[in-house]
């Protein structure tokens, strides 16, 4: 098989990359390194199975050359920073939604048969049921990005129903483990590297959130693929995330124990009843019964897969 990954050298992405290498399979990768980094797949680059291609997707012509020849897309290309929607509504539209449409609009002519998207819990808005499952209405997003990532969606929906190609969307949790360089934890590490005795944390640390390692996640995608590829369905959706979920303070908690300090906390308060920024949605936990019907499971759950990703972080810090 012959895939396409973009945001193949992004956090996600590149994890994604390695495992399908292993596995034998044929890569492209595209990618503007925008956030994603060529260290990310350095050990492939001079593969034979492998191939990079730099450039950007909100350029038609550069999407179309790389969905040219390939048997899946998996598209996981976007800017992931939900709290800069209400000052950069148009960047999020841009790199969730524009370069969705470019990427569609390349499949419509190409022989890919399958679109693998990385979608959002934040489609869910604040949800009234929890755990959320993949068939709550109504979705009403609570950020620019959660609208982006749905616009997306309801496009590729649309798109696969009318062009005879097939989708497989995952909403997926918050994902954290090596390689991620932005999200509570990278910032947490970098707040107290620069001030070891406070810890600013933004909100008021009551946020409680369902947390997937990084390799929890590329399995759960591989493995509910396999499945999606053996069923009829034109378009399907599978949330990914864990059975727990952790606060904002217990991560400071994790970080600061890992780090071997103690600082003093100090909660900004936040805005619209505590949350970190405009559109954070402040309890998320996944139902995750539909995906684990595969034979999926977290080997790590929330409080684990933080805890290993301090690790992972600190160790990178220390040693680049
Ligand atoms: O310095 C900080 C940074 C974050 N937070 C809090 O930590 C929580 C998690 O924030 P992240 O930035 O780690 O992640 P988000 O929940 O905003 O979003 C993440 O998970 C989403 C899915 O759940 C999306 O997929 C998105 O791309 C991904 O970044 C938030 O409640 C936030 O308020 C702080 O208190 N202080």
């Amino acid at each position: 098989m012959k895939v396409l990954v973009t945001g193949g050298a992004g956090f996600i992405g590149s994890h994604l990359v390695d495992k399908l290498m292993e596995l034998g399979w044929e890569v492209r990768v595209l990618d503007d390194l925008s956030a994603g980094s060529l260290e990310n797949i350095r050990r492939w680059l001079n593969h034979e199975r492998f191939e990079f291609i730099e450039g950007d997707m909100r350029d038609p012509g550069i999407v179309e050359e790389a969905v040219e020849g390939v048997d899946a897309v998996f598209h996981l290309a976007a800017n992931p920073e939900v709290r800069i929607g209400s000052q950069s509504p148009e960047l999020l539209y841009e790199t969730n939604v524009l370069i969705t449409y470019n990427l569609l609009n390349a499949m419509r002519d190409s022989k890919a048969k399958y679109l693998i998207f990385t979608s959002s819990s934040t489609v869910y808005g604040d949800a009234s049921v929890i755990p959320t499952p993949e068939d709550y209405a109504p979705l009403e997003p609570i950020s620019v990005y959660g609208g982006a990532k749905l616009a997306a969606e309801a496009l590729i929906s649309g798109y696969t129903h009318t062009f005879g190609f097939k989708a497989l969307i995952f909403r997926l949790a918050n994902i954290i483990g090596e390689r991620s360089n932005h999200g509570v934890i990278y910032d947490f590490i970098n707040k107290l590297r620069k001030n070891p005795e406070e810890l600013e944390i933004l909100g008021d640390g009551t946020q409680r959130k369902s947390y997937l390692h990084v390799s929890d996640t590329v399995d759960g995608m591989l493995k509910i693929f396999e499945h999606f590829r053996g069923s009829d369905k034109t378009v399907d959706f599978y949330n990914l995330g864990n059975d727990d979920w952790i606060t904002v303070r217990e991560i400071a908690e994790i970080v600061s124990e890992g780090m071997g300090l103690e600082p003093e906390f100090r909660f900004t308060g936040g805005v619209d009843g505590g949350r970190g920024w405009k559109g954070d949605v402040k309890f998320m936990r996944l139902s995750i019964e539909k995906a684990k019907e595969t034979g999926w499971r977290p080997r790590l759950n929330s409080y684990g897969a933080v805890k290993r990703t301090v690790r992972e972080l600190l160790h990178h810090i220390e040693s680049p």
